[in-house]
């Protein structure tokens, strides 16, 4: 008869297998991809663009760990680099989310932020959170590429790109290993930007 102990081991184990999963199933899905993402994120930077970043809850937090690795580095000194995570002005958030609707709470912030050339970072394990499809329609308004972060079908999100934008989604269901494919798409992504800038 299996313990407590032994039962959260093999859960762990588990756990650690569909991760392992998962990543090389998305490897393989994403063939040529994640260069195409990092060309569009290089051609952005190199031409004094910059790069808006929204996603919600686990996702927020990739938005800012992306912006971060941009404007303060990933693993090598380079310069600083222009990236704005949509997700973290307490008083913007709340005051659009207030007198407007949740579902505009990027939007309304790449209405005021976003510039032709510029690139949205849209992260969403389902593709289907509104207020991030609402901010892949104001972004094409403004001149804007997508580089969309998905999994599952892709959802709502992929139906709203066009053929200049780019998604890469995570081959999973379960929103925590879509997570988990993101941080990997996230610093593959970093990676290759430093690579362009340093080599
Ligand atoms: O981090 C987690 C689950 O791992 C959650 O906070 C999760 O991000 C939230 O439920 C989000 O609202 C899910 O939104 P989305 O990924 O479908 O756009
Ligand atoms: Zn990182």
């Amino acid at each position: 008869m299996p313990n407590d102990a032994d039962m959260r081991a093999q859960l762990i184990a588990q756990l650690f297998a569909d991760s392992a999963q998962a990543n090389m199933a998305t490897l393989a899905a994403t063939d040529t991809r994640i260069v195409e993402a990092a060309d569009l994120l290089i051609d952005c930077l190199d031409n004094g663009h910059k790069v808006l970043s929204c996603g919600n809850g686990g996702s927020a937090g990739d938005a800012q760990h992306f912006s971060s690795e941009l404007i303060n580095r990933f693993e090598r000194e380079r310069k600083a680099l222009p990236a704005i995570a949509l997700t973290t002005e307490s008083s913007t958030l709340t005051a659009i989310a207030n007198d407007y609707a949740y579902e505009r709470l990027f939007s309304r912030q790449v209405e005021a932020l976003g510039q032709p050339g510029d690139v949205l970072l849209a992260i969403s394990t389902s593709g289907n959170s509104a207020n991030v499809c609402e901010a892949i329609d104001s972004a094409h308004e403004n001149g804007m590429n997508v580089l969309a972060l998905t999994g599952k079908d892709g959802g709502r999100m992929a139906a709203l790109l066009d053929e200049d934008d780019c998604e890469l989604r995570a081959v999973a269901n379960s929103t925590a290993r879509i997570q988990e494919m993101h941080l990997l798409f996230i610093h593959c992504l970093c990676r290759l930007i430093e690579d362009h800038l340093l080599n």
